[in-house]
């Protein structure tokens, strides 16, 4: 804005002050307030700003309280949720956040401060983005588990309340045919990411509709502080279909739309229509979808994936960091990497992330086999997937296509002394798995007659993946896994959990596994690779390099996924290998002033020194005033 414009505003609204202040001392000095307050709330104040830059005046925000004719008038339109709050609700939602406060330190993640620690996060956030992030980088082990998983599970969850200032764009199910003018809203010319969400599975949480957007916020501040994306160029996006939340239904307060989930067609042509607007605007953008219900997550990845550069972190990441940890076992009983088909793995949940995971596994052992179809046959015979009804056959009455290729033969199961909806201590005794891996989002499923039947496992160092998040849905604790099964054991878990102490000098180390060490290399990686799609293959070198990453000796002691304070590294290691592979495919279009042709000349420490030169460091430029 020119200082011409901003005089105006800050005169008329100085004005606006002014006279109002007068009116009061009139209607104190005079009596006659009422027709004289009337006329001045009725008059219009003239701004001379448009979009964010009004969200971000102290003096005009109204926040939710925007009219839908408002938001149009001021190209306000997606930058706040959908639901136009009347300024009385607006106070009742600030009174009950500050009320809530004390409750949500009760009841929270094992921090009791960490909902306070976020508020604070977050107003430095919107105050100045480059200290934010300094802060972030230099102290990423304490302050991710705020920022990321678990407490934003909480955030999503508070997030009514928590709403300040929006961040990020919300297309509604209202905006149907206006989200091409619409994405003209947000101010960056440049989109390098965008983390979406439909809010239609938040972590462990379920259904958090249109607070499901705290997800993609967290999830950018990990590709920032990970892997170097420019703040100024990541946007988080929340598609509002409605929610079949039935609290968020009902709560006078929730901030999405109050009506039942758009499905089938309907639900298509909104996410089509999202795609096709940011593609349209910003057509090398990446789109990470994040925290889809398992019945979008596999349809939408199947419908995009060759068209657009896009990829599902939960079908997709998770699959990768699961494979990472898979292989590290191997290593950790001292056994060679190919030795992998022969573990005998049960995977309790298939979701998006449980299936992910199985079709990953599956294809790697196929792949380590011989890769003929015969070698992808026998590789399912590893595989026991139990789900919220039991060991899943091919006696199960309605399978859910994406599982049908893990149903287990009945014959076959019959003879390990099992059977259709067998539960899962049953299956973990009569299988003795290697590997007993949890994404099933219900906190304590690793019972004590679970990880007492693990006891009986036929491996010299079974592992235990409780990989659900948040913290209290994770299948057991680490301190139950290595008490109840012993000090041998390999741990991972998706939300951190301290180590443990097994009071004989020796610690039973706990392992973060979390898509956070694959999902930010995946999407540098691919930035810079200018690859058009994110192929089978990137993603499978994704997860090769987080396996390899781990030295020996750190996998001899159960370390098989680094610790978070080495996240950049990781990711640009990660990055690295996504960059080689998408050259091998012949699939990369070039970045910026590297062409395709320069990027395919450069040797391995070639590419490090590129991706090095490319990643945003949260340091202080200089400012120079220029005129438009
Ligand atoms: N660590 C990570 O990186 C990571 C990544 C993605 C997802 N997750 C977590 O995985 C969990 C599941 O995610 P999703 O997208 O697959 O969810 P989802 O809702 O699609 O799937 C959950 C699955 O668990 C099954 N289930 C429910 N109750 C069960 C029970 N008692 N026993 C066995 N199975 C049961 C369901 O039948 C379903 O198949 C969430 O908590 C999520 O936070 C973790
Ligand atoms: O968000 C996380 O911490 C991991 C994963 O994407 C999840 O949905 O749980
Ligand atoms: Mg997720």
């Amino acid at each position: 804005m020119g200082n011409f414009s901003r005089q105006m505003a800050l005169s008329s609204a100085l004005l606006k002050r002014l006279q109002s202040r007068r009116g009061a001392l009139n209607a104190v000095n005079l009596g006659a307030a009422r027709s004289f307050t009337t006329t001045e709330g009725h008059r219009p104040t003239i701004i001379h700003k448009r979009s964010l830059d009004i969200l971000h005046d102290p003096w005009f925000n109204k926040g939710t309280a925007f009219s839908m004719t408002e938001r149009d008038r001021l190209d306000l339109r997606g930058l706040l949720p959908p639901n136009v709050m009347s300024p009385e609700q607006q106070i009742e939602r600030f009174m009950a956040d500050l009320k809530r406060l004390e409750q949500s330190a009760r009841d929270g993640p094992s921090d009791p401060y960490s909902l306070a620690k976020w508020r604070i996060l977050n107003r430095l956030h919107d105050r100045n983005e480059t200290m934010y992030y300094k802060v972030l980088i230099d102290n990423i082990a304490e302050y991710a588990p705020i920022v990321y998983t678990p407490t934003v599970g909480l955030v999503c969850q508070k997030y009514s309340g928590l709403f300040r200032r929006p961040r990020g764009m919300y297309f509604s199910a209202q905006d149907r045919g206006e989200m091409m003018s619409m994405v003209y809203n947000w101010p960056a010319e440049q989109v390098d990411m965008i983390v979406v969400t439909d809010g239609s599975r938040i972590l462990g949480l379920g259904d958090l509709g249109v607070q499901g957007i705290g997800i993609a916020i967290g999830k950018l501040d990990l590709y920032v502080a990970a892997a170097g994306i420019n703040p100024q160029r990541v946007l988080p996006v929340m598609i509002d279909v409605g929610t079949n939340n039935e609290q968020l239904l009902k709560d006078p307060l929730y901030l999405g739309l109050q009506e039942h989930r758009l499905d089938g067609e309907e639900y298509l042509e909104v996410i089509d229509e999202f795609m096709e607007a940011v593609f349209t605007r910003w057509p090398h953008v990446i789109v990470q979808f994040e925290d889809f219900q398992s019945k979008w997550a596999f349809n939408l990845l199947q419908r995009y994936r060759k068209e657009y550069r896009m990829f599902n972190d939960d079908v997709q990441g998770t699959a990768g960091v699961a494979l990472a940890g898979l292989l590290g076992a191997v290593r950790a009983q001292g056994r060679p990497m190919i030795d992998f088909p022969r573990m005998k793995i049960v995977v309790a949940g298939a979701g998006s992330a449980g299936i992910g995971v199985l079709n990953a596994a599956r294809k790697t052992m196929s792949r380590m086999l011989g890769d003929t179809n015969i070698a992808f046959e026998s590789a399912r015979s590893q595989f026991w997937v139990v789900d919220a009804n039991g060991l899943i056959t091919e006696a199960r009455e309605k399978i859910d296509p994406d599982a049908r290729s893990f149903a287990r033969r009945v014959k076959e199961i019959e003879r390990q002394g099992l059977r259709e909806g067998a539960n899962l201590a049953e299956v973990v005794r009569q299988v003795k798995p290697d590997v007993l891996l949890g994404l099933s989002a219900v906190g304590g499923l690793f019972s004590k007659e679970v990880l007492e039947a693990l006891k009986e496992s036929t491996s010299t160092r079974p592992a235990i993946f409780a990989m659900s998040n948040p913290t209290k849905n994770a299948e057991c604790t680490p301190e139950e896994a290595f008490s109840i099964v012993g000090d041998h054991i390999i741990f991972g878990s998706g939300s951190p959990f301290s180590n443990v102490d097994l009071g004989n000098g020796n610690i039973g180390h706990c392992n973060q596994a979390n898509n956070m060490f694959l999902f930010p290399g995946i999407g540098l990686g691919t930035l810079l690779s200018g690859s058009k799609v994110i192929s089978d293959g990137m993603l499978q070198a994704a997860a090769e390099c987080l396996a390899e990453y781990m030295t020996e000796e750190e996998v001899h002691k159960g370390i098989i996924y680094p610790s978070i304070s080495r996240i950049r590294d990781i990711t640009k290691e990660v990055a690295a290998a996504v960059i080689t592979e998408a050259i091998e495919e012949d699939l990369v279009e070039g970045y910026r002033e590297m062409d395709a042709r320069e990027l395919q000349k450069l040797n391995q420490d070639e590419i490090r020194t590129y991706i090095q030169n490319n990643m945003w460091n949260p340091d202080y430029t200089k400012l120079v005033y220029k005129k438009d």
